[in-house]
């Protein structure tokens, strides 16, 4: 039985755009968004991957990724289960602030360590330890079993909600999750094991 998990981060949004901390804010897609998004199904489409269920957060950026990456698979109708456990990491007070103009505020490294950090939280938001312990449980409890089943699975999110997955997938260090930047728009193909473990991982970063 196949167990296919595909996971991809949502394309440029207007504040990735403008270099804002974004969070659970919801701006939209740029035109380079958009581009990526559909390039993602497009990639897709090559590998003649299609799906029986798709994930994504409660936010547009990552609904409206999917929704571009289905079109282009030919599977507009497809189910798909919003949830706001797979939503971008809570930034806090640093939501909406400049990343350079916070740099220059706060120090480089004070940000570098909320940014990047595995379990400092910027102030009044989430660190990714936190991320994982709402993304993990719901990883474990909603979409693992689906993959496990047959199911085969899309989830559309976010940098650091996505971070969180990977690092439970690959079996990282902490140390080795953070230096893993995912890009806009580039799917990462898993096929799992009828236990639920890595078989394979293709990675369709450029
Ligand atoms: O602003 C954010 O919400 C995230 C993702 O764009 O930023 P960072 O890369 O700093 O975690």
């Amino acid at each position: 039985m196949e167990h296919l998990l595909v996971l991809v981060r949502h394309g440029q949004s207007e504040w990735n755009l403008k270099n804002l901390f974004t969070g659970w804010k919801d701006p939209g897609l740029t035109e380079k968004g958009v581009a990526e998004a559909r390039a993602a199904g497009g990639k897709l489409r090559d590998l003649k991957l299609a799906f029986d269920v798709a994930y994504t957060s409660d936010l547009s950026r990552a609904q409206n990724t999917l929704k571009l990456i289905l079109e282009e698979l030919g599977q507009e109708g497809l189910e798909t289960i919003r949830d706001q456990a797979l939503n971008e990491r809570d930034y806090g007070d640093l939501t909406g602030m400049n990343k350079d103009e916070a740099r220059e505020k706060f120090g480089e490294e004070q940000v570098h360590v909320w940014r990047r950090s595995f379990d400092v939280p910027p102030p009044g938001g989430e660190s990714l330890k936190m991320t994982a312990e709402r993304v993990l449980p719901y990883y474990r409890s909603e979409i693992l079993p689906q993959v496990i089943a047959g199911k085969r699975v899309i989830v559309a999110a976010h940098g650091n909600s996505l971070r969180a997955l990977v690092m439970e997938l690959e079996g990282l260090s902490p140390d080795e999750i953070l230096k893993r930047e995912l890009a806009t728009g580039a799917p990462i193909v898993y096929r799992l094991t009828d236990e639920g473990k890595v078989a394979s991982v293709q990675d369709l970063a450029d």
